[in-house]
């Protein structure tokens, strides 16, 4: 099986042929059109979702030949808002970017494409004993979308933008030893965002998760930008592009936490 990427001869409009899930009821990313997008105060209302992550006290930074991951060792706990009671662990994080600026990010708004995507994955570890056993189930992974803009420095994001060009191989790891606060990731507003349930945006493309995008973007320079584009991909080339179009959100509804 020739590895899929986002060339025209293994990118998204192949991927069925290998994962015929790729034309599944619930993939993701989606366009969201925030005038059909339904306020649901219980979304809300009952438990406001909530961030409990440990500062990483090293950075495992791991070129994994689609995008940049970083490796998540310390407990790290997502929880409300459409996840209810469950408790989601953070097990990694890592992003989707354009080779300019226009484009980028994996969900659009009303067509609106950012310049980059950050997803942070987590596993429903109420329900499930690892990764690997909650990632093919309908509630088992939650991620967390934060669309990213041309602006001022991220100042948590430079420990990855920083090293990019120590990893410009495919497979290439590194372990950066300083702390990392994911939550210092996040918008300052982390009450309004739209959620729906979906799917991972790559092969396997398994339909297991609860997808919550934040409205506010974060910022990063176009430096942190420009470092992304750097990186190299499994297929030698310059890893950019790394995303996937909006596909078709057939009969379901999104849910969002603000008016
Ligand atoms: C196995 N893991 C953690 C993942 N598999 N696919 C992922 C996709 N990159 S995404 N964008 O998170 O759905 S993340
Ligand atoms: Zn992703």
């Amino acid at each position: 099986m020739a590895h899929w990427g986002y060339m025209t001869t293994n990118g998204p409009s192949t991927w069925g042929k290998d994962f015929p899930i790729a034309n599944g009821e619930r993939q993701s990313p989606i366009d969201i059109v925030t005038t059909a997008a339904e306020y649901d105060s219980d979304v809300l209302g009952s438990n406001a979702l909530s961030t409990n992550y440990t500062p990483e006290s090293e950075v495992k930074l791991v070129n994994n030949g689609h995008s940049i991951m970083c490796q998540i060792t310390k407990k790290g706990v997502l929880t409300g808002g459409p996840l209810g009671k469950d408790e989601y662990r953070l097990e990694q994080f890592h992003l989707h970017w354009g080779a300019e600026d226009n484009r980028g990010s994996e969900h659009t708004v009303d067509g609106k494409m950012y310049a980059s995507e950050l997803h942070l994955v987590h596993w429903n570890a109420s329900k499930y004993s690892s990764f690997a056993d909650a990632v093919q189930k309908p509630d088992g992974l939650a991620v967390l979308g934060i669309f990213i803009t041309p602006g001022v420095a991220c100042n948590q994001f430079k420990v990855i933008s920083d090293n990019c060009g120590k990893l410009k191989t495919s497979g290439a790891e590194m372990t950066v030893d300083t702390t990392l606060d994911p939550t210092l990731l996040l918008p300052s507003n982390t009450s309004d965002y739209w959620t729906y349930l979906g799917s991972l945006t790559t092969p396997p493309l398994f339909e297991s998760v609860t997808w919550i995008v934040f409205k506010e973007p974060v910022e990063y320079s176009k430096e942190q930008l420009l470092a992304l584009r750097n990186l190299v991909d499994s297929d030698g080339n310059h890893m950019q592009d790394n995303y996937r179009p909006p596909a078709a959100l057939k009969q379901r509804k999104v849910k969002k936490t603000f008016t």
